[in-house]
């Protein structure tokens, strides 16, 4: 039987990859890690795979700004043997119906090199930005999530709320304009938001809304659903021994983290094998 081939991207300061590709392993895919550098000497190419993750961490130290040096090594970087664009193979990668996630660093990848919220995304127009924190501190917690029961999001398909850690200086969603803001609410691309644990709503109020992010959002998709990128860490929660409270509080065996790489894996097996 055809097996879902999982990408997780590492290199220039990526540090969550070994924990997502045991994500994907855990949940039935055959996972690759990668190092970009590989890709733009055309030793691997993202054809050949079902499903990129792009991984926490600290690209290129977040000198310019999280993840924006990286966005602009997949923007305008080019493969050294054919000179293909790399973007071009994102673009590919894309229109042939494959899913992508990005996880803290990966979202702020994804953002800012204009794949999310996706909108206009064949432009690569930059439309929002994770920025600093409104605390000025690096934020390292768990939040209460809930999720949009309206979704297109492929990887949260049959959830409702999550409990994941976040670990972030720059991690404040905001837009370009309140027309971009209106387009995700309308659309339901808002997936997941930071919320109250005891009102169960959605909450400015620090530290359970951790950067200040505006509408509380945590995670945004695309309009098809098969591009997600969260500030969370779903792949820091696989196992009841990941939760900070294991040892006095009733778990299940997974983590819920790992439901996300469930929903992934069995989109693919339905929708491209
Ligand atoms: N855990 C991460 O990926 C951190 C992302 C980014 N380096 C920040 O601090 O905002």
């Amino acid at each position: 039987m055809k097996k879902v081939r999982c990408i997780v991207i590492s290199g220039y300061g990526t540090n969550c990859e070994v924990e997502m590709a045991y994500a994907c392993k855990l949940a039935g895919g055959e996972v690759e890690i990668v190092h970009i550098s590989e890709l733009i000497y055309g030793e691997k190419s993202l054809d050949n795979y079902h499903f990129l993750n792009f991984p926490g961490g600290f690209l290129d130290g977040d000198d310019l700004g999280a993840a924006k040096a990286a966005a602009n090594r997949w923007r305008f970087g080019k493969i050294k043997t054919t000179g293909e664009p790399l973007f071009d193979q994102i673009m590919r990668f894309i229109k042939e119906g494959k899913l992508i996630l990005g996880v803290c660093n990966g979202f702020q990848l994804m953002v800012k090199l204009g794949i999310l919220p996706g909108l206009r995304f064949q432009y690569a127009l930059q439309l929002a930005s994770l920025t600093y924190n409104d605390s000025g501190r690096f934020e390292d917690r768990w939040v209460f999530l809930k999720l949009d029961p309206n979704t297109p999001c492929v990887f949260t398909q049959g959830l409702d709320k999550l409990y994941l850690p976040v670990r972030h200086g720059e991690g404040k969603f905001v837009v370009q304009d309140e027309n971009v803001l209106t387009a995700i609410e309308n659309n339901h691309l808002a997936v997941l938001k930071y919320t109250h644990p005891e009102t169960e709503q959605p909450t400015m109020e620090y530290p359970f809304n951790p950067n200040g992010s505006i509408s509380a959002i945590a995670g945004i998709c695309d309009p098809s659903g098969r591009l997600f990128g969260l500030m969370p860490h779903p792949e820091a929660f696989l196992h009841f021994t990941n939760h900070p409270h294991w040892t006095r509080e009733q778990l299940s065996e997974e983590g819920m983290g790992l439901a996300l790489f469930h929903n992934a894996i069995t989109y693919i097996k339905q929708n491209i094998l």
